[in-house]
């Protein structure tokens, strides 16, 4: 199994040591040639999404990646990550890869406006620490996405078939929970 990390900007060297904590094999998305390389699933690090979106574009990688996601890819993003996977912002009226069926609010969750730590159940596999930083929430779902975590009333996490999503970091803590589910939905569909 080979997992790439899109590599523009943002947290990517952690997402990478999880996943090599896990012994699968990675390697990072920088540039259109990249996307030539075999890989079964793809990360989509936190960071900024304005950047991000911009970049894919720019890059002229956004058309293959799109269409990758649409036929299939399994895909996890992790907070600007969701926002680029988001059909729908509540608060930007600008979208970007919008293959996912989720309303998100950019910076937005909770009180706080900076970073946050707590602890809360990840679907069925108990409760995880994570990581929010200035982070979204999803304020919608469509009918075919699965909630998987929740904070304060407000979804941080879900997943819609090969698309897996978390408004928190969990490359930042050192549970392995939610990269091993990835993981698994990959294994689904090899
Ligand atoms: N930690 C993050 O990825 C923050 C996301 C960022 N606030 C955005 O809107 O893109």
């Amino acid at each position: 199994m080979v997992v790439a990390v899109l590599s523009l900007q943002g947290a990517v060297i952690e997402h990478i040591q999880m996943l090599d904590k896990l012994g699968v094999e990675t390697f990072e998305i920088r540039k259109k040639s990249d996307l030539d390389k075999h890989f079964d699933g793809l990360i989509i690090p936190g960071g900024e999404s304005t950047v991000q979106g911009k970049l894919l574009h720019e890059l002229d990688i956004y058309d293959t990646l799109k269409e990758k996601i649409e036929n299939g890819l399994p895909v996890f993003g992790t907070c600007a990550g969701l926002l680029l996977l988001a059909k729908s912002i509540d608060n930007d009226n600008k979208t970007h890869l919008a293959t996912m069926d989720i309303t998100a609010m950019r910076n937005a969750y909770g009180r706080q406006l900076g970073s946050f730590y707590t602890n809360s159940s990840f679907d069925d596999k108990g409760e995880i620490p994570m990581t929010f930083i200035r982070a979204p929430y999803i304020s919608s779902v469509g009918d075919n996405v699965k909630v998987l975590a929740t904070v304060d009333g407000k979804i941080v996490g879900a997943r819609q078939g090969n698309q897996l999503v978390t408004a928190f970091h969990p490359e930042l803590n050192d549970d392995l929970t939610v990269h091993k589910y990835f993981v698994d939905i990959i294994k689904e569909n090899m």
